[in-house]
């Protein structure tokens, strides 16, 4: 790496560097990875490959496998038959692959159970400085540990399971900087969809995005997730946020970080994680804090974003190829232009996902629903993102709070936030969700998703439409 150290370095050059076990001279890059993250949606083809081969799993230690997308998470899904056919074979065959291969694994019945990219981080396996992956887009959320953390596709599950590398190109370097402080009811789901409203779904593509700026670094390491898990919807390769106390404090003590002296040694190295003063940025993209409103989207794509005192837009208030997508998505929605966004009714609330189903996101939630009631005839479910973290909401009397005020307290899972388990839409069914993607049929053929805060979330649970929560506090 001679030359390499001395040249100014984003913090994806650092880690990119400190991984980098062989480069081509076209780029074409080997990089050593230091956690594969394994679901069962994924997984199955690769293990199968492996087999066929008569390979192993090259390093079990730092593989880590959970099911969480076909996992129902009503309370009786020990019952199998709660799953259908095809679930049941993948969970199944990710019972039987960890096992056979030796690898970590929070079964079902495991109280540490959750979605993937929650309980990477809650059991201490995403430290700062690492490369992850998982064979699932939504990876980007470790970024908020100041680790390199993308998805992978089925084939490169089974390379990196058999050889824990990577064959990567290098992505170019953008920084989004989110000045100054938020207002009252803004959060991280504001902040990360107001990006991606901004820069568009496919603004990110070729990058890596390193989030920075003031507004970041308020943020708690449950928010710094919920704004790099949607690195991806922004097009981005992963968003990583540089570490600090509070990502050292979060990590200290978890069942896999390291302890005594290597403790020491790993804090030292992850305090050299940051971006130098003169680095280079490929693109810069900077919002101001105060300019940041509770936002919801109203159309099929993330980037259909509006602050909640807005109106539905006309597709003619768009330009090019956006005019015809802006038209699709209304027709789809079934929304009007002109109608004020706060006055569209809702039928179904999903609070959860691995982008706002951590202990924070359910505070949030709770602390709007306190005392108050859904609408009558509302479905509401609130689905934590781990079984410690449902465990933990029951401690502080939140899991209560939410079936006083009629939603349905379920087990972990990636539940709503699509439609591969029972937790659909239906057709026409209109949901405000936690969830990261509105794309057509995502929660259920024909269901219809505005995505928010958890906070928002919980307001349109209790008066039935999209609510500006500014207004509930
Ligand atoms: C099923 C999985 C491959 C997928 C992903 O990659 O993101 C899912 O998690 C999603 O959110 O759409
Ligand atoms: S919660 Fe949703 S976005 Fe996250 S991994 Fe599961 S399906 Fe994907």
């Amino acid at each position: 790496m001679t030359g390499q150290t001395t040249k100014a370095r984003t913090l994806y050059d650092k880690i990119w560097d400190a991984h980098l076990a062989h480069e081509a001279d076209d780029g074409t890059s080997l990089l050593y990875i230091d956690r594969h993250l394994v679901h069962e949606v994924t997984s199955p083809q690769a293990f199968e490959g492996l087999r066929m081969a008569g390979r192993t799993v090259h390093a079990p230690d730092k593989t880590i496998a959970v099911p969480d997308h076909n996992v129902p998470t009503t309370l009786d899904r020990a019952n199998a038959a709660t799953m259908t056919e095809d679930s049941r074979i993948q969970v199944e065959a990710l019972d039987k692959n960890a096992k056979d291969f030796g690898i970590h694994y929070y079964p079902v019945s495991d109280v540490r159970q959750g979605i993937v990219h929650i309980v990477g981080p809650e059991q201490g396996w995403t430290l700062p400085g690492m490369t992850v992956v998982c064979g699932d887009s939504h990876t980007a959320t470790h970024g908020a540990f100041g680790a390199l953390a993308h998805g992978i596709g089925t084939s490169e599950v089974e390379h990196v399971l058999a050889t824990q590398t990577l064959i990567q190109k290098k992505s170019k370097n953008m920084k989004v900087e989110i000045t100054g402080k938020l207002r009252p009811g803004v959060t991280a789901k504001d902040i990360t969809l107001s990006v991606i409203g901004k820069t568009g779904t496919a603004g990110g593509t070729g990058y890596v995005i390193e989030y920075c700026g003031e507004a970041i670094r308020d943020l708690s390491m449950e928010g710094r997730m919920t704004v790099c898990n949607m690195a991806i919807e922004g097009g981005a390769r992963a968003g990583l946020i540089a570490p600090d106390e509070k990502t050292f404090e979060y990590c200290k003590g978890r069942p896999h970080a390291p302890k005594g002296a290597q403790w020491e040694a790993a804090l030292a190295w992850w305090k050299t994680l940051k971006s130098d003063d003169d680095a280079h940025w490929d693109m810069v993209v900077t919002l101001a804090g105060e300019d940041i409103a509770p936002v919801v989207t109203w159309g099929t794509s993330p980037e259909d974003v509006l602050p909640i005192t807005a109106t539905v837009p006309a597709a003619s208030d768009f330009t090019g190829g956006k005019v015809d997508a802006a038209q699709r998505s209304l027709d789809y929605m079934g929304l009007t232009p002109g109608m004020p966004l706060s006055e569209v009714e809702i039928d179904t609330v999903f609070i959860g996902s691995c982008t706002n189903g951590r202990i924070e996101d359910l505070r949030a939630a709770a602390a709007i629903l306190k005392g108050k009631k859904i609408k009558d005839g509302m479905r509401a479910m609130v689905v934590p993102g781990s079984g410690l973290v449902r465990a933990q909401a029951e401690e502080e009397g939140l899991a209560d709070i939410f079936k006083e005020a009629g939603f349905e307290w379920r087990l972990a899972g990636c539940s709503m936030c699509l439609a591969m388990n029972p937790d659909q839409l239906s057709p026409g069914e209109r949901c405000a969700a936690t969830s990261n993607r509105n794309f057509e049929g995502r929660q259920g053929r024909g269901g219809r998703t505005h995505l928010m805060s958890p906070a928002m979330a919980a307001a349109a649970a209790v008066t039935g439409k999209l609510t500006d929560v500014r207004e509930m506090m």
